[in-house]
């Protein structure tokens, strides 16, 4: 099947506008490979710190006999997720050492659980920690010690900061290291029943945490199809997995099995071998779109339309919104997870998973299948699913039928013709609609507007009962620049007992919302933010505001003449305290939420030109 039309327009509109970009970038990945910092070129003493501790490794690492691994983790065992990654590096040595090879851990990095965040002040810290975890890879790498990277990362910000830090070092082979999904608990549509009866104030504290604890309830990342499960889709999507590896559980055979061939691959794709695999040449312009087809096709978070963008910059690659938009009227959406269904991604899994997503997009051609893999076979080897075969892994026939179309469906018979995300512009400025977690006849909405500067406001109205009707609520200050652009998940379970009362709700915001959200029409990422005087800093309590999802259009509808009367509303006074004024600098300095929100790349950009 030929590469559909919009997929090829899309990624030479890319490629085009990337030109003097990603040329600067890949002159620079040039200059590393030629005479960057590397383990020949250490002294003595650089190279006997850097072995000094390395053990039974010690040897093999001075003589420099094979690939030194830098293994780059974000280990913490408070968030489910990362917590199965204590053991790895251990194993990682062991398998490295059957090639000849050696690993040591280059650094570790800071891992938010957005989860442990939500609706507290440390989730203005969120955004910036993908940033942070971006100098962090940095700083592991710039010891100039390692001639291939594994990545180990899954959730929110860290793959995406992994990625946008490791891409300054592209000289270097890579491979992300996943660990896998929890297993099955309370199913995420019974928890948030229980949250808004909650909400409600229907059932108490106690009956609300034993829920939720029966949702998240081991190791493993959380179940829904949020953030974290999205960033998996999307490595496999680009080929920097071992084909597969997504979501196989934790602490099993398989996931080992799968962990050993990420170390025998990634020593495969080593610069001294006849397979150089550089990072630089993985992520081009069309991983990128791929990423983003991955992206729209399985009605993914909302929270990579600004990741995605800070990753393609990193690597010298600029999208934007509209590319999004553009695809996603020639992507069709294949799944039902939630927020975009009932099932979560264990049942997506066992339907037939990304092996099958991927299989069927090569099949209609909405997918580039000429990217650099980490994988020997090519991108269609990611249409297959791992499996232990007399314990030695496998990956069987691809699937030709979805295991359930209740779940999973091919791009000849999808749930929807287009994708799950839909940009939206007008007098209010530009932001993203996620169609894919709301019902379509909630795609358009005109009411009156309630204007909030803090989430918190907006519960205490609810509880007061001053929302109990047609409402758009609105929540601005909640920009990058104001503080960190923080997630107003918390807003989910009330404006959702509003709609099932039988109102029209939205919200509208410059803040961004969970991947788990889902069910309320929301408007987020609006740019140019509120703060100092983007369009939402002049709304005011009752004015009127149409936004479609239809049209893709969000206006208030307010006469000229006094709209330009209007002075702009002033940010509320912020609170110090939980580090959030260490961020103060990355506030100052990020830009929008359409470039990707980072105060990194911006002032890197503006040093280069
Ligand atoms: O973007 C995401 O996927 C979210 O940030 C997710 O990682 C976050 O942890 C949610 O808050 C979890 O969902 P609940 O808050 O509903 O448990
Ligand atoms: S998916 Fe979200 S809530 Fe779950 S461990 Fe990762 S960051 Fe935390």
């Amino acid at each position: 099947m030929s590469l559909n039309a919009v997929l090829e327009g899309v990624t030479g509109r890319i490629i085009q506008r990337s030109t003097p970009t990603r040329r600067r970038y890949l002159d620079l990945i040039a200059r590393q490979q030629d005479r960057g910092v590397n383990r020949p070129r250490l002294a003595c003493g650089n190279l006997a710190h850097a072995f000094a501790a390395a053990g039974y490794d010690k040897q093999t690492i001075r003589a420099g006999s094979g690939m030194n691994i830098g293994i780059v983790s974000a280990y913490n065992d408070m968030l489910s997720a990362h917590q199965p990654y204590s053991r790895y590096p251990d194993q990682m040595r062991l398998f490295a050492r059957e090639l000849g090879a050696t690993a040591q851990v280059a650094g570790c990095v800071p891992a938010m659980c957005d989860g442990v965040t939500q609706g507290q002040p440390g989730m203005e810290l969120s955004l910036f920690s993908r940033d942070t975890i971006a100098l962090s890879t940095a700083v592991a790498l710039s010891h100039g010690m390692f001639e291939g990277a594994a990545l180990l990362g899954i959730c929110d910000k860290i793959v995406p900061g992994l990625l946008m830090g490791a891409l300054r070092f592209g000289h270097l082979p890579m491979i992300l290291v996943p660990a896998g999904p929890m297993g099955s608990g309370l199913p995420n549509k019974a928890k948030q029943e229980i949250r808004q009866l909650f909400s409600e104030g229907k059932v108490g504290r106690e009956e609300l945490l034993e829920a939720e604890a029966a949702s998240y309830h081991s190791p493993g990342t959380c179940t829904f199809y949020g953030t974290a499960n999205t960033n998996q889709m999307m490595m496999e999507v680009m080929g920097l997995h071992v084909p597969g590896a997504a979501f196989v559980p934790p602490n099993t055979k398989l996931r080992q099995a799968l962990t050993r061939e990420a170390v025998h691959r990634l020593v495969a794709m080593g610069a001294e071998g006849d397979d150089y695999r550089p990072l630089a040449r993985c992520i081009d312009e069309k991983a990128i779109v791929n990423a983003a087809v991955g992206l729209l096709a399985t009605g993914g978070s909302t929270n990579l339309a600004i990741h995605l963008p800070a990753i393609a910059r990193a690597a010298g690659i600029i999208i934007d919104w509209e590319d999004l938009d553009r695809l996603s009227s020639a992507v069709p959406l294949l799944t039902r997870i939630y927020p975009n269904g009932t099932a979560d991604v264990n049942g997506f899994h066992a339907a037939g998973g990304m092996g099958f997503v991927i299989g069927t997009l090569l099949d209609e051609g909405l997918l580039h299948d000429d990217i650099l893999t980490v994988a020997a076979g090519g991108l269609h080897a990611y249409a297959g699913t791992p499996e232990l075969k007399d314990d030695v892994l496998t990956w069987g026939e691809r699937r030709v039928h979805s295991g359930d179309e209740t779940i999973l469906r091919p791009a000849t018979a999808p749930f929807r013709a287009d994708g799950g995300m839909r940009l939206m512009q007008g007098n209010l400025g530009r932001g993203i609609f996620k169609t894919s977690a709301v019902a379509p006849e909630r795609w358009t909405i005109e009411a009156a507007a309630a204007v909030f500067d803090d989430q918190e406001d907006v519960l205490r109205a609810f509880r007061a009962g001053e929302l109990n009707r047609d409402v758009i609520v609105v929540v601005r200050f909640q920009g990058p620049a104001a503080n960190g652009m923080p997630e107003l998940h918390k807003l989910t379970p009330s404006l959702s007992v509003l709609q099932d009362r039988g109102y029209r709700v939205a919200l509208v915001t410059d803040g961004r919302m969970s991947g788990a959200s889902g069910k309320v029409p929301a408007v987020i990422h609006l740019t140019p933010e509120a703060l100092p005087n983007g369009p939402l800093a002049y709304v005011q309590n009752g004015d009127t505001i149409r936004l479609s999802a239809g049209d893709g259009s969000i206006n208030v509808l307010v006469d000229q003449a006094e709209w330009s009367a209007r002075i702009p509303a002033t940010q509320p006074e912020q609170e110090d305290g939980t580090g959030r004024e260490l961020f103060s600098f990355m506030r100052t300095g990020a830009d929008g939420a359409e470039q990707g929100a980072s105060a990194m790349l911006a002032a890197m950009e503006n040093r280069a030109s």
